[in-house]
């Protein structure tokens, strides 16, 4: 049979259920019926934009929406406990639904997984890895600033977040996890929102979720809106305008540490005046609390009755009942407030009148830390360009 023959044989019998080559050369006529291969669809729409933005042609009314249809979409952010100590964001990973804390301050897609000892995923969901989808020969180990963290293999494996499906993503499962998430039965693990060149995975690094994505959405950004003692959300490819007010200050982000690292050039407290300093800050939802330099952190304590540094308690404490004032950063020239009672984080203990603070020093980390505390009261934008520099963009809630 000639050579071109067998294709046409094996497109029929793909597509016409099997046609022994015999019915095939009894047959005069015969009908190929078309298979829509929707896992190949292209969003036309988003090849136009991005052709059209490739060569700087005027991109005309309603293509953006257009291309944005199809990919972009927003996933929730639950608070994980009574004092948003961390956000949970659903995810789904091959066939399971598993909770993941988004974070912006690390890059790795980890979670629980049927690689470890049973008695570690109780009250977890977790994935069930498939040996046929391992990365060959790939491992990671993590380790997070408060000394928690994580190793195991990994695997390529649909992962969808919000509607946002990236069909083949690192997923990285966990063969062993330290004992604070082994005590944390909420969270199944953790979604890297970090630069893809912090990931732990070797011998070959590999990218987070939004570097997966990011050319499938409309705008190469995700918007965060971390909500006080509520939930919020997690906006991947587009800006929403009913989430924040007023403009969006936009700063230049250095990733030369992985982080999405910006300079603050000064703070205020209450109504008092700003003082001018250049604070080198990560965004960081995966970090709880607001961690300054100790000037601004002395300056802000002197301003709360009963108030004291305490080695025994492992920071700032201060009377649950005491009045706390707002606390301002400058980024991009513009004021970013924080109510204080957000600055009230919890009770040291359970039922005590003395609560840990908010605002905390960031002696030994290197650079402050603006965390969960501060981030709840803001719209936050990470957009990356293809080419150029990344950004932050705040806004008021
Ligand atoms: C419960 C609970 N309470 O507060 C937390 C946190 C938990 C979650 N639980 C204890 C487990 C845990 C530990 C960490 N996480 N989750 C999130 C990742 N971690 C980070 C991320 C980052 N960007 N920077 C620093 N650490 C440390």
């Amino acid at each position: 049979m000639p050579s071109f023959l067998n294709a046409i044989t094996v497109a029929v019998a793909f597509s016409v259920a099997v046609a022994s080559p015999v019915d095939f050369q009894k047959r005069k006529a015969f009908t190929l019926h078309q298979v829509e291969r929707t896992q190949f669809l292209k969003n036309g729409a988003q090849s136009k934009l991005r052709t059209l933005r490739k060569y700087g042609a005027t991109i005309p009314e309603g293509l953006v929406e257009a291309a944005a249809a199809a990919a972009n979409g927003s996933a929730p952010a639950v608070p994980g406990d009574a004092y948003d100590s961390l956000y949970l964001t659903p995810v789904t990973i091959g066939n399971t639904t598993v909770q993941l804390d988004a974070d912006t301050g690390s890059a790795d897609l980890w979670v629980f997984s049927s690689l470890q000892a049973s008695s570690q995923l109780t009250g977890h969901d977790y994935y069930k890895v498939d040996s046929s989808k391992a990365i060959s020969g790939a491992t990671w180990k993590i380790s997070y600033g408060d000394g928690s963290g994580a190793a195991g293999k990994v695997y390529a494996d649909k992962v969808v977040v919000g509607g946002v499906t990236a069909t083949s993503q690192a997923v990285e499962a966990a063969t062993s996890v330290s004992s604070q998430f082994q005590a944390d039965r909420d969270t199944d693990g953790l979604l890297g929102l970090a630069f893809s060149s912090i990931n732990t995975v070797k011998p070959t690094p590999q990218k987070t979720f939004f570097d997966t994505v990011k050319s499938s959405l409309a705008s190469p950004l995700f918007a965060v809106t971390l909500k006080y003692h509520a939930a919020g959300t997690y906006d991947f490819g587009a800006l929403d305008s009913s989430k924040y007010t007023g403009d969006i200050t936009y700063v230049n982000v250095k990733t030369t540490n992985g982080f999405w690292e910006f300079t603050a050039s000064g703070y205020s407290i209450g109504s008092g005046s700003t003082t001018t300093s250049s604070i080198d800050a990560i965004a960081d939802t995966g970090t709880t609390l607001l961690y300054l330099p100790t000037a601004a952190v002395s300056a802000y304590y002197r301003q709360v009755s009963g108030a004291q540094d305490s080695s025994s308690e492992g920071g700032w404490v201060f009377p649950c009942s005491a009045t706390l004032p707002n606390f301002s950063l400058v980024i991009g020239g513009v004021k970013q407030t924080v109510p204080g009672k957000y600055v009230n984080y919890s009770p040291v203990t359970t039922g005590s009148s003395t609560c840990f603070g908010g605002i905390q020093d960031n002696t030994g980390i290197g650079f402050s830390i603006v965390g969960d505390i501060f981030l709840k009261s803001k719209y936050v934008v990470f957009e990356s360009p293809a080419s150029g520099t990344p950004r932050l963009g705040w806004a008021q809630q």
